[in-house]
């Protein structure tokens, strides 16, 4: 594990106005890459699609990494960090202070995302963001000041290197699945309960305290803009900003990216409101066990690798996910085609 090293590079995001017109330019994959790697597809030892999914995310690479042929060397993985003012409102099952003691785990190597992330072959980086300044309370307040939000979405631009094969990034945030929730009722609608759901494990009184929190935070924050700019900075965190800004600034690398579970499909959300096909360089890792993540992820029109019931968070998910990509890679770039095994490649009509 690494913590980053801070570049002197100027940030991606000048201001909100260099935010929305990097939002509003996207890249598009290579289509000279994704007709060649079709291609291949078409000429490999297997039955028509018979692949299936594989098959798609070996296209999907080739597109955003630009060649026939993609690699999954360069895994990179970010977990970013940070608190939440309206933890203090009893919304998780869990203190604050176990988002720093969590990312003192990481950093010892202990925590779970370590040994995915070791037995994915990707590099881990943790990111903690002004842990001591807990948010304000979204339910009465922005939660950050416009230069704190630009300062996250930077922080977050800056942890991806450009060359990556492959990034994926995850959260650890007490309380963070609160404004998670918000974020999602305030980007597609619904009441508070709809996106509300049980986090590290609410109980009954808990998941109705925490919906109360949602629709107070929806109603204190009803009349303000909608950008994404906004939306983050009144409803989101940092490490949930940071999350937004790394996705953006990895598409303008083109470098594909995994999103994990409930907190980080919900940062990319807000994306996707401003430009509908902000997340095109995105594949759902999961489906987490989160109660909003089935409704966000069929917003979001992104149909998740994996169901295996995980509520983690801190890229987990997108961890073993990466396994599955790196299947699909190792397929695509292995296999003999029929012209070199001599196999009959037509079906018979
Ligand atoms: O990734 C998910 O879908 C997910 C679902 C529930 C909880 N979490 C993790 O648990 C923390 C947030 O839960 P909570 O109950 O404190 O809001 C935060 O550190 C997340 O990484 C993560
Ligand atoms: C122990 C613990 C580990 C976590 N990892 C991500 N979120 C978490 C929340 C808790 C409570």
């Amino acid at each position: 594990m690494s913590m980053p090293t801070h570049s002197a590079a100027p940030p991606m995001f000048a201001g909100r106005a260099a935010f929305a017109a990097a939002l509003a330019g996207l890249p598009v994959p290579d289509g000279a890459a994704l007709e060649a790697a079709r291609g291949r597809q078409a000429s490999l030892t297997k039955p028509a699609g018979s692949l299936g999914r594989l098959e798609e995310i070996a296209v999907f690479m080739a597109g955003w990494q630009g060649r026939e042929i993609p690699q999954a060397e360069r895994i990179q993985a970010v977990i970013f960090a940070g608190n939440h003012g309206v933890a203090a409102r009893g919304v998780s099952a869990y203190p604050p202070e176990v988002t720093r003691q969590m990312v003192a785990n990481f950093e010892n190597g202990g925590a779970a995302i370590n040994a995915l992330t070791a037995a994915c072959g990707a590099e881990l980086e943790v990111v903690p963001i002004d842990l001591d300044r807990p948010t304000g309370d979204i339910t009465v307040e922005p939660a950050m000041s416009e230069a704190e939000c630009l300062a996250a979405l930077n922080i977050g631009a800056a942890a991806v290197r450009p060359g990556s094969d492959l990034l994926f990034v995850g959260e650890m945030g007490i309380g963070n699945t609160t404004p998670a929730a918000a974020l999602c009722a305030r980007v597609f609608g619904g009441a508070a309960q709809d996106w509300t759901g049980r986090g590290t494990g609410l109980d009954d009184n808990g998941l109705a305290r925490k919906a109360a929190a949602v629709a107070a935070a929806l109603a204190c924050h009803d009349g303000a803009p909608r950008d994404a700019f906004e939306t983050l900075r009144r409803l989101g965190g940092r490490e949930i900003t940071a999350m937004a800004g790394a996705v953006l600034a990895a598409r303008h690398h083109r470098v594909p990216v995994l999103l994990d579970g409930f907190i980080c499909c919900a940062a990319a959300a807000p994306l996707m409101a401003d430009n509908g096909g902000a997340l095109d360089h995105c594949l759902a890792a999961h489906c987490s066990a989160e109660a909003g993540h089935v409704r966000l992820l069929d917003r979001l029109g992104l149909d998740p690798l994996l169901h295996l019931g995980m509520r983690l968070g801190e890229g987990s998910g997108a961890a073993v996910a990466t396994q599955i990509v790196r299947s699909a890679l190792a397929a695509h770039a292995g296999m003999a085609t029929f012209a070199e095994a001599l196999v009959a490649g037509q079906a018979i009509a």
